[in-house]
């Protein structure tokens, strides 16, 4: 395939960031990739692993004559570092991220850049419990979605050529809007992590009673808490405390939830349970059979619904 860019700069060189840079160079998407990381071990390991061809010190300096920066760092960070590379950008590239949550992230970012350049936000659903360069894989995002946030301001071709990208790296995307993005992604990923990083604490917090049984004799469903659970702290830190309200929302309505089932079971109300289990068993179902499901419990596995 031919480039559809001719220089790529990957602002954090972790996870998505590294399995960007290989999917880009196994697939012939980028003349050139130019990594950066705040610590030089990272930086030398990512040149090491070959996540991209050079490193630079700065993300300004990585920035600098790139037609695409992508924004690799926890959503938190994402403000700063568009208001460091700012004064860089070339006229005419375009600025995307991976970030978790997407409103946050255009607030955060839009205001630094200046009108010469395009901003299309984007969203792979696709990731692991692990973080850091050696965490990269080149087949990370096939047959996953990814989201691209756009509006009626967005210029056409650097959507197209996003689009591109994403596509040539295996993904299947699709367009939306910021807040909507946000209240689907509380729904699909953000609570289910919230709840298994309190499952899995609860269970921490009973071990001490019962002298590790819990490690011991834990079964698949809690194993699979612990995956999730194992996710990077800040990164999650920052997914809670930007997509506060949407998350919010579907945690009041989890917890409703939760007391209905507490009380089906002190009452002793089997039919209420067995009706409440069958209705979720069919979800699953569907899935399974729209294609959309791995053996590992991950989620946003990208396969067309076309
Ligand atoms: N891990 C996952 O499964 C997925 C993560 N994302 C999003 O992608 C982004 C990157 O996540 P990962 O690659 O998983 O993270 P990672 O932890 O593997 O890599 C993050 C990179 O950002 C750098 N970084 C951290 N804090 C920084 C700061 N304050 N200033 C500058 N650089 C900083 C780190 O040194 C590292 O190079 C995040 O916004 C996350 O929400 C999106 C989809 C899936
Ligand atoms: O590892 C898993 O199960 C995930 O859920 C990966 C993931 C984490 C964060 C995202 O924004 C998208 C995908």
């Amino acid at each position: 395939m031919s480039h559809v860019y001719e220089r790529v700069a990957l602002i954090g060189l972790g996870l998505i960031a590294g399995s960007m840079g290989l999917a880009m160079k196994a697939h012939g998407l980028a003349g050139e990739v130019v990594g950066t990381a705040r610590s030089k071990d990272t930086r030398d390991v990512a040149v090491g692993l070959g996540l991209c061809d050079r490193v630079t010190e700065t993300a300004a300096e990585a920035a600098k004559d790139a037609d695409l920066v992508v924004l690799a760092v926890p959503v938190g960070a994402m403000g700063a570092i568009a208001a460091e590379i700012a004064p860089h950008l070339k006229p005419g590239a375009t600025v995307t991220d991976v970030g978790s949550v997407k409103k946050h992230v255009v607030e955060a970012v839009s205001p630094h850049l200046p009108d010469t350049v395009h901003f299309v936000p984007g969203h792979p659903l696709a990731g692991t419990e692990h973080s850091g360069p050696h965490a990269g894989f080149a087949t990370l995002f096939e047959n996953r979605w990814c989201l691209l946030i756009t509006d009626a301001g967005c210029e056409a071709g650097a959507v197209a050529n996003l689009r591109a990208l994403w596509e040539g790296m295996g993904a299947n995307v699709e367009e939306m809007d910021a807040d909507h993005h946000d209240l689907v992604l509380a729904v699909t990923s953000h609570t289910p992590h919230l709840i298994a990083y309190t499952m899995v604490g609860v269970a921490d917090d009973l071990r001490r009673v019962t002298d590790s049984e819990v490690i011991k004799y834990s079964a698949a469903g809690f194993r699979d808490f612990t995956r999730i659970a194992a996710s990077d702290p800040t990164m999650w830190r920052d997914v809670f405390l930007t997509n506060k309200e949407a998350t919010l929302e579907i945690l009041g309505r989890f917890t409703e939830e939760l007391f209905a089932l507490q009380r089906a079971i002190r009452t002793g109300d089997g039919e209420q349970l067995f009706d409440y289990f069958t209705r979720t068993r069919a979800i699953r179902r569907g899935i399974i059979e729209a294609g959309q499901d791995t053996e590992a419990p991950d989620f946003g596995r990208g396969t067309s619904r076309k």
